[in-house]
């Protein structure tokens, strides 16, 4: 594989940790891309990205006022946009926009967020799945050639969560064939849309929907906001950015107020209702909840971008820990690299095995959500509500554990690791907000609880169940599952674990409503169990998903890669078996001993493991250009660099600042 070369001599430990690799890291970069050509596909894009220098800051993005790094981050984005519409797409067909390549190729440019990533994440997805195909000829073409910038106004300031209490009117008026857009409440100011603060001149808007007097609930409108040419808002239209934030802070997160703002007819998007010209609403969704579709499918992709936060913090922690020496284990030998300590592999070797276990669960769920929208093309809506629970389990429960993967890679990194050029403060404030937006993740598991206590009913009264939650089927009835101490066996336990979760809360809840408590007040009181029951399904499916699809996609690969493949989906079963004693010991025979005996393999496993753990993270392929850190670069210089970002501080523009003249001087020679 062509390696980029490094400009300097690598950091002699980091050369000869990949003396010791074993296997052949391109392969294992293949298989992560989904396949050769892939491979070649995603460097040719970056390749693009990279040879213009655009991407390039004199001054990190850190050093900068709020405005000059919002102006900064919008002249990237125009570079790079340019880049997709003129180039990229190209390669990879223009139906691949939504291409996970494009938004990582994207980090070469930002280390935070592009004011664009709206657009194209939310704002041209939504056309795509709720215009009609009139309205997809008006509007796709535009928005894809950015001729157009959008964003997607659905959150309010009172609501973010309830969907179907958000505030914002839109009221048909037949005699002008318009919608009337209004914000009536100071709550119902729309808050939080990526882009919307200075960047955007179109949005989505979710808003109730009013015709001959009646409320149909709520809908998709596109709006234009401000003027194409001046860039000035509307009159009617009130909008600004919400104000500095813990990360996504050049995305012009932004505040929108309707007052009486006309929209033609046309621009409701019509795809699963409409209104005529006489103001009769029709809706012809065979399913009440299509106007969500964007979200499920943003949940969906998600779960891979987990994936790639995760390869980008570990590939940081652990080159790292390779170059990294601390702490004599005998009197007067050198200090070991802190990759040794098994603590420090503890921290970081589930790190790689989770990035490898979310991108196979991603593409495994990918091909789910392409089946549902092939079935639901053809009038078929059966398959929504499985993977609606499915994107909403996954979504919350790999934000959740990215986060705190991420977190540990900064543990890891000691006091280089809270510094922004190491850049893993940059990735935690990102993945830390995908915990929250597209559905929280509480709700979300709520969510997921509900269609797994249908299930279960379902089961108890001898109906087969869908793929997902068949195991239920297998084990409504099991007692405690015989302990076997095998990966399959830990499949088998974590799927007893999930049924035993969600039947107590079956019980549960009709206990309650037995004792005279309404259903809703107890599912409430049930909901803490609810979200233990759904995270264990979560599990359940993810370890089975992993095991199966790792087994699948090297059935073709050297003995290597497939030993090193394998070794790292152990570690993930037993990781997790070991976080869930509690529930094992609950739900399972298994013994201490067993346990004794787990954890033992699981740290012999590090100590495998350990020789590899460069090769792995350098199979992640990430540049250094899309890695922006001091800590992880492939030339492994982190003191060199550490230094050289130092020196980037304004503060050190000139050796003596002027607050000593006005300020501490005066205070020292008590003139103040
Ligand atoms: C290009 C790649 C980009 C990658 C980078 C990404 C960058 C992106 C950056 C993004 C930046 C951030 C951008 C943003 O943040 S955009 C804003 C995102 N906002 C949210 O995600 C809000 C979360 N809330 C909701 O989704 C709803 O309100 C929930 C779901 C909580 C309740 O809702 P509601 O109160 O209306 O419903 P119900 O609870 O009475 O349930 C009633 C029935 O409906 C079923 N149901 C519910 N929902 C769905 C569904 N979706 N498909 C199919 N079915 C669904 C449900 O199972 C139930 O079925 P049944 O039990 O009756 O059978
Ligand atoms: C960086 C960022 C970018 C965003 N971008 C966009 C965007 O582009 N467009 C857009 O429309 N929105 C956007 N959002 C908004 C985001 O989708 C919402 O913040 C999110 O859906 C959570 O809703 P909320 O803020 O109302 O939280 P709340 O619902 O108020 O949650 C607060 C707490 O209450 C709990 N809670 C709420 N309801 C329940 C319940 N039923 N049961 C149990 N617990 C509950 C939650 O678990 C949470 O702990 C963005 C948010 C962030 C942080």
């Amino acid at each position: 594989m062509k390696i980029n070369k490094p400009k300097h001599d690598v950091n002699p430990d980091l050369a000869k940790e990949r003396l010791k690799c074993n296997f052949n890291i391109e392969e294992v970069t293949n298989i992560i891309d989904g396949g050769k050509d892939k491979t070649v596909q995603r460097k040719k894009i970056e390749d693009i990205a990279l040879n213009n220098g655009a991407s390039l800051d004199e001054v990190p993005e850190e050093c900068l006022s709020i405005k000059e790094r919002y102006e900064n981050a919008v002249r990237k984005s125009c570079v790079y946009g340019n880049l997709v519409r003129n180039e990229m797409l190209e390669i990879t067909g223009i139906e691949n926009f939504e291409s996970p390549v494009l938004r990582r190729t994207a980090d070469a440019f930002f280390k935070d967020i592009s004011p664009f990533m709206l657009h194209l994440g939310m704002f041209v997805p939504t056309l795509i799945g709720q215009c009609t195909p009139e309205q997809t000829a008006e509007w796709l073409p535009k928005a894809l050639d950015m001729q157009i910038i959008g964003a997607y106004a659905q959150t309010e300031l009172g609501h973010g969560t309830f969907i179907r209490g958000l505030e914002t009117t839109a009221t048909y008026n037949p005699e002008k064939e318009e919608f009337v857009l209004h914000s009536p409440t100071i709550t119902s100011y729309k808050w939080w849309a990526g882009g919307l603060g200075k960047t955007a001149n179109h949005c989505v808007v979710m808003a109730q929907l009013y015709t001959q007097g009646k409320c149909h609930g709520t809908h998709l409108f596109i709006v234009k906001i401000r003027d194409l040419d001046t860039h000035m808002p509307l009159p009617g239209i009130t909008v600004g950015e919400i104000g500095p934030r813990m990360g996504f802070s050049s995305a012009d997160n932004g505040f929108l107020r309707f007052d009486h703002f006309r929209i033609p007819r046309e621009n409701m998007l019509m795809k699963h209702a409409k209104v005529e010209k006489d103001g009769v609403y029709v809706k012809s969704a065979k399913h009440g909840k299509l106007t969500y579709g964007t979200m499920v499918f943003i949940r969906v992709t998600l779960v891979s971008e987990m994936s790639f936060n995760i390869s980008k913090a570990a590939t940081i922690a652990i080159r790292y820990s390779a170059v990294r020496r601390q702490t004599e284990l005998r009197p007067n030998e050198p200090e070991p690299q802190i990759l040794d300590y098994p603590t420090q592999q503890h921290k970081l070797f589930i790190c790689i095995a989770t990035a490898h276990a979310f991108q196979l669960t991603s593409c495994w769920l990918w091909n789910t959500f392409q089946a549902v929208l092939a079935d639901m093309k053809k009038g078929n809506v059966d398959t929504l509500p499985e993977l609606h629970a499915l994107s909403s389990c996954l979504k919350a429960v790999s934000t959740s554990d990215a986060l705190s993967h991420i977190e540990q890679c900064r543990f890891a990194c000691g006091g280089h690791g809270y510094m922004l050029s190491s850049n893993l403060p940059f990735i935690y404030s990102f993945v830390a907000a995908t915990r929250t937006y597209e559905g929280d993740y509480t709700v979300l598991l709520l969510q997921t609880a509900r269609f797994l206590v249908k299930a279960s009913e379902q089961a108890e009264a001898g109906k087969k169940l869908t793929q997902t939650v068949s195991y239920l089927n297998r084990t409504a009835n099991a007692d405690r599952l015989n302990w076997d101490n095998t990966h399959e066996g830990i499949i088998k336990s974590f799927q007893v674990i999930a049924a035993g979760k969600i039947g107590q809360c079956v019980k549960s809840i009709r206990d309650r409503t037995a004792s005279g408590m309404d259903y809703e007040d107890a599912w409430l009181m049930t909901t803490v169990q609810l979200v233990g029951a759904a995270e264990a399904h979560c599990r359940a499916v993810l370890l089975n998903t992993y095991w199966s699809e790792m087994r699948k996609i090297t059935e073709a690969s050297s003995a290597d890669v497939k030993k090193v493949m394998h070794q790292l989906a152990v570690l993930y079963l037993m990781y997790w078996a070991l976080e869930k004693t509690g529930d094992l010991l609950k739900y399972s025979s298994v013994s201490k001993k067993d346990l004794d005996e787990l954890q033992r393999r699981y740290e012999e496993l590090l100590a495998e493991l350990r020789p590899n753990a460069v090769g792995l993270v350098d199979a992640f392929d990430l540049r250094d250009e899309i890695l922006h850190s001091s800590l992880g670069s492939y030339d492994g210089r982190v003191y060199e660099r550490l230094i050289e970002e130092a020196h980037k501080s304004p503060l050190n523009d000139e050796p003596v600042n002027q607050s000593f003249h006005k300020y501490t001087k005066p205070l020292m020679l008590g003139k103040l």
